[in-house]
Order: C-alpha cells, then structure tokens, then sequence
C-alpha cells in the first residue's frame, strides 16, 4: 500500500508518489530534521539528536528510491535513508484527520445503554476492558466501572489505572461529605447544578472520578451528566453570535478559601483552529465579578451564557442516575458537565481528578488516538 512508486525534486523539496495513489511533497529542511539515521536521531529515548539551527544550509545532493525507501546524500555528504511507511504517514490532509478525536454528541437518558460499563477486574487486568473504558471517554466523554471494592484504595487502583491521580487543593483522592471540609458546596448536601469543575485553574482537571462509597439514613444525592459538546452544538446552531461570544470572551473564575485564591479567565467554549469543540467550562458558581467593555457587553455575556444554560437545565438533555457503592463513574471534565441532586442523611463520596494529559496518554498507549 505505502510502496513508493515515483519521487521528483521541485526547487528544495521532494515530491513522493505512493502505490496507494497518495502524493506528498516535502521540503529539504524538513527531511534533514526527520533524518533516522543513529546520529541525528536517538532510537533508545525516541528523541532528535540534532540541534535544529545546524541544518540551515543544507541541501539535497543526489537521491535515488525503490518500493520501500527514498534514499538522500546531502550537500554536507550525510545520508540519509527513509522508510516508506514513515514518509505517508505526514500526506498533510490524512496527518490532520488522523488527529481528530470525533466525540459522539448525546442527549439525556440513552446514553445510559451506549457507554461502557466495564467489571473492575475486567478494566484493571486486561486490556480489552482498559479499551472499551477509554473508548467510551473518547466517545462519550462518560464510562462506568462496576464492582470496584468499596473503599478509597480500592477506588485509587481505578484512578491510577485511568492515568495517574491529580493533586490539587483538595488532595490526591479525595473523600467528601456534608462536613465543610473546604470552602465549597460540593462539601454540602446541597443541589449542585451541572458544571465543570477548575475553571479558576489555568488547566481544568481532565477526569473527575466519583465512587459513592456510603449514603446511609437519607435519600437525594442523585448524579447528573449532561453533554457539554451537545449543548454547545445547540447553542451554535440556535444562537451562533452566542456561540461567537463564548468562544471569544473570556470569563473569570476563581477560588477563594483560606490561604487560597485561584483564579483563571478563560472562554466558556473553547474550540480549535477548525472550530471543533475543544472544551467547556461552564460553571455558573465559580464566576467571579467583572468590568464589561460596555453594556452591550455586559448583556451579551447574561444572554450567551443563559441560552447555553437553557440547554445543561434541559432534564431532557440530563442523565440522572444513583451512584451506588461499587460504581465508579469517570468523565471527561472538559466536556462533561456533572452535578447532583441534594441529599439527606450521610452521604460518603471518594474520587480524584486525573489530568488530560495522563489519560490521554493511556488511550494512546492503547493506539485509541494518536
Ligand atoms: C470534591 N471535589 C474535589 C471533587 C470537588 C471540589 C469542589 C470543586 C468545585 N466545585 C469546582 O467546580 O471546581
Ligand atoms: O457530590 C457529588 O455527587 C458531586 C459533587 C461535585 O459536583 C463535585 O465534586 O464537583
């Protein structure tokens, strides 16, 4: 399929055609930096041996190729040898798609039938199970783990095995109740509207994992989810200079508590260069006061930011279930909003945060993303 089947030098860069009909051409400098050979390129620790700046002169000499490599000596009499395989993977249009995550939008209650929920020994020993985990984060943005033992150590297993667990503020696992620990509801047994949680922090927790361990003498306390990204959708769709508005404004959060005052600005939607849906984060609590440039301003951001609640409000948007001892509920914390219902009576909670970067570092481990 990636045979080479032609190669052509225009000015300073190489045009290489492929069996598979896929054309890519490449500058020298690019080729020189990509160079494999033991002296530019350290196979042991997969990092480039070179200091970039010392390439600036070089040019292509002579090249040759056949099926399975194109072969250059340069102006400085280096060699360098690529492989086929190597060479197709960066054919510009399929390199960007390639890295496109493609979350799957959902709507209230029928996600409970689509996302994983995977036995515990199943998720932590075998790799089939760590799969269908992290393809449901990927998809959904929520997955399901059963049958974890229920205790804290039992649940920092799972967090570890979801990535590694987050120290913040409020500790490494975290376990919560009623009791004010901190200065937030969360340490209540109030309603707490769907949010996202850190949007004081500069980066946002990646996965927020919770495990009801205990909810004794009382009722209430049930989870709700709702799709960032299928509200955002809405918004764009329904409201586009809403949409606009929260792409572009950003919005101060903070976090104040003894000794502790964080604080971010930052849009509520955040996309990337083609407009995909990067993140959300929408919590109405954790706005802190600001200056508007003017009214119009002002009133933008109370109507953006009210059509975009109309959507996360929606129970018809919402999933609202009961966490029971043993289910452990992990979802992605840039796009899943998650809140509960209030509760009555002793209501135990234990969890952490893991950080986007360690689980999307296992999912790519597992070749789930690139
Ligand atoms: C208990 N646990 C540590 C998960 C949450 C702590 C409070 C998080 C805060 N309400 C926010 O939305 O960021
Ligand atoms: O108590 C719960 O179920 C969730 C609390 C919450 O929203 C949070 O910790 O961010």
């Amino acid at each position: 399929m990636s045979a080479i089947t032609d190669v052509n030098k225009f000015d300073r860069a190489l045009n290489i055609k492929f069996e598979n009909g896929t054309s890519l051409s490449v500058e020298d400098c690019w080729l020189r930096d990509n160079c494999r050979c033991s002296s530019c390129y350290r196979s042991d620790t997969f990092q480039k041996a070179n200091y970039l700046l010392e390439l600036s002169g070089i040019k292509i000499s002579t090249f040759k190729f056949d099926a399975c490599n194109l072969y250059i000596e340069w102006n400085d009499k280096h060699q360098s040898t690529y492989e086929a395989s190597f060479l197709i993977k960066f054919q510009y249009d399929k390199w960007k798609d390639s890295r496109k995550l493609r979350p799957i939008l959902w709507k209230g209650v029928d996600i409970e039938n689509k996302i994983a929920k995977v036995h515990a020994r199943e998720f932590l020993n075998t790799e089939s199970g760590a799969i269908t985990v992290f393809k449901s984060l990927i998809d959904y943005g929520v997955a399901l783990i059963d049958q974890v033992g229920v205790s804290l150590e039992a649940t920092e297993q799972v967090c570890k095995a979801l990535g590694g667990v987050q120290h913040t503020l409020f500790g490494g696992m975290w376990q919560f109740t009623s009791v004010q620990d901190h200065a937030d509801t969360a340490y209540t047994n109030l309603p707490l509207a769907v949010h996202n949680d850190n949007t004081y922090f500069n980066e946002a927790a990646g996965l927020q994992i919770l495990h009801c361990l205990e909810h004794s003498n009382g009722e209430g306390g049930e989870t709700i989810l709702v799709d960032g990204f299928f509200g955002a959708t809405k918004l764009k769709n329904e409201f586009p200079e809403d949409f606009e508005f929260l792409t572009n404004f950003n919005l101060d959060a903070e976090y104040l508590e003894d000794g502790h005052h964080y604080k971010y600005s930052a849009p509520v939607i955040n996309v990337d260069k083609e407009k995909n849906l990067e993140q959300i984060r929408f919590n109405v609590y954790d706005r802190s006061p600001m200056a508007f440039s003017s009214g119009e301003e002002c009133r933008s951001y109370y109507r953006a930011l009210w059509n975009l609640s109309t959507y996360y409000q929606n129970t018809d948007c919402q999933w609202k279930f009961k966490l029971y001892p043993g289910l452990v509920m992990v979802m992605d914390n840039f796009r899943v909003l998650h809140g509960r219902t209030a509760f009555t009576g002793n209501r135990i909670v234990c969890g952490s945060y893991v950080s986007r970067s360690d689980w999307l570092n296992k999912a790519r481990a597992l070749k789930l993303i690139q």
